[in-house]
């Protein structure tokens, strides 16, 4: 690479060999000049005022890629199935979703790409739930130029299996189970079937019928059976789920259960879920602080539930990690 330094009162009439960020905290980041632009002599104060004194003249060698080049080449070869990007800005191209679903990162993957050097691909967590338009991640090598082998080696790592994919949701039947003698009777007004609801829309799903039941084991595992019956695709029982002598969800759900995942989560708030399957049906057994904090275990555990995913105990015993939310 050739790179000359040019004064910038002297740069009038020469282009700009890589975008300029201009950065005002709190009012305003981003290109102030676009790459390629020429120089008047009317943008020598903005250019002071952003501290460049020297602009650069730039002349590529073979095997060398501009920095736009190489987020461009990354972003072709790691955008999966409903994924955009545009042109690049500041020498980085963002992925962007272009349809709701959860995000799948291969992270061994992500991991061998950004041991190269001088290259940045950094990404959402796995397992993100993302809305169209939602960032996914941001692609760029650090310096202005790279050696075109460092690319081909990114495009080489992402070509016989994708580093990010996103998987959409189903869009299920879902029946909720609501236990507790004073929604029963009536004593207090029931907020957990508005809020299972609301969390289900979000992402497409359903609630065929809520049965409000009362504190019995039977009566717990019977609705649960009975949805199972009439083809629901996933049961979410709410409410006594702690210690007292009146929590007999865990109890009712084991009865209904072919299999239990795990009753209590390292993850807190949401610490006393549960989640068993009835055959191929999903039982979620709700706390109660499912109805007072906004993200809670289940807020993990629904959306790779509804992406159909199955998990295991040990991916519950992972989610300690990070859990205390
Ligand atoms: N000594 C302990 N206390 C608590 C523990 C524990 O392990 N030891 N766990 C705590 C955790 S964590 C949670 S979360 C809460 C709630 O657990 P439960 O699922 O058993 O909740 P309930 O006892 O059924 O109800 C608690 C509270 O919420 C009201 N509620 C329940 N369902 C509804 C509904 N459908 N609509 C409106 N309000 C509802 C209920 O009336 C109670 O006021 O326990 C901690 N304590
Ligand atoms: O299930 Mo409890 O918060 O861990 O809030």
């Amino acid at each position: 690479m050739m790179k000359k330094e040019v004064r910038v009162e002297d740069a009038v009439g020469m282009r700009l060999a890589h975008d300029l960020t201009r950065i005002v905290p709190g009012e305003f980041k981003g290109r102030l000049f676009k790459k390629g632009h020429v120089i008047s002599a009317d943008d020598i104060p903005a250019l002071l005022n952003i501290g460049k004194e020297h602009i650069y003249i730039l002349e590529l060698n073979d095997g060398e890629l501009h920095e736009d080049d190489a987020a461009l080449r990354m972003g072709n070869a790691l955008a999966g199935t409903a994924m955009r990007f545009d042109e690049p800005h500041e020498g980085k191209v963002v992925l962007k979703a272009e349809m709701q679903g959860l995000l799948k990162v291969d992270a061994e993957r992500l991991f061998a790409i950004n041991m190269i050097d001088e290259i940045a691909v950094v990404a959402k967590q796995n397992n993100t739930v993302l809305e169209p338009g939602d960032k996914i991640a941001g692609l760029r090598a650090i310096p202005l130029t790279v050696a075109e082998e460092k690319v081909a080696r990114v495009e080489a790592l992402a070509a016989d299996r994708a580093v990010f994919a996103i998987k959409p949701f189903r869009r299920l039947k879902v029946g909720v189970v609501t236990t507790g003698s004073e929604v029963l009777k009536g004593r207090i007004e029931d907020k957990f079937g508005p809020r299972v609801r609301e969390k289900l829309e979000r992402y497409g799903s359903e609630v065929i019928e809520q049965k409000i039941v009362g504190d019995l084991v039977e009566d717990i595992a019977g609705a649960i059976e009975t949805f199972h019956a009439a083809g629901a695709d996933m049961v979410i029982c709410t409410g006594g789920m702690s210690v007292d002598p009146d929590d007999r969800t865990p109890g009712a759900i084991k009865r209904a259960a072919t299999e239990v995942v795990s009753y209590g989560m390292p993850v807190l708030p949401g610490s006393m879920m549960m989640l068993a399957y009835r055959e191929a049906m999903p039982i979620f057994g709700l706390p109660g602080c499912v109805i007072f904090d906004d993200f809670t275990s289940f807020d993990i555990l629904l959306p790779r539930v509804l992406a159909g995913e199955k998990v295991t105990r040990e991916e519950v015993a992972h989610l300690g990690h990070g859990g205390l939310l």
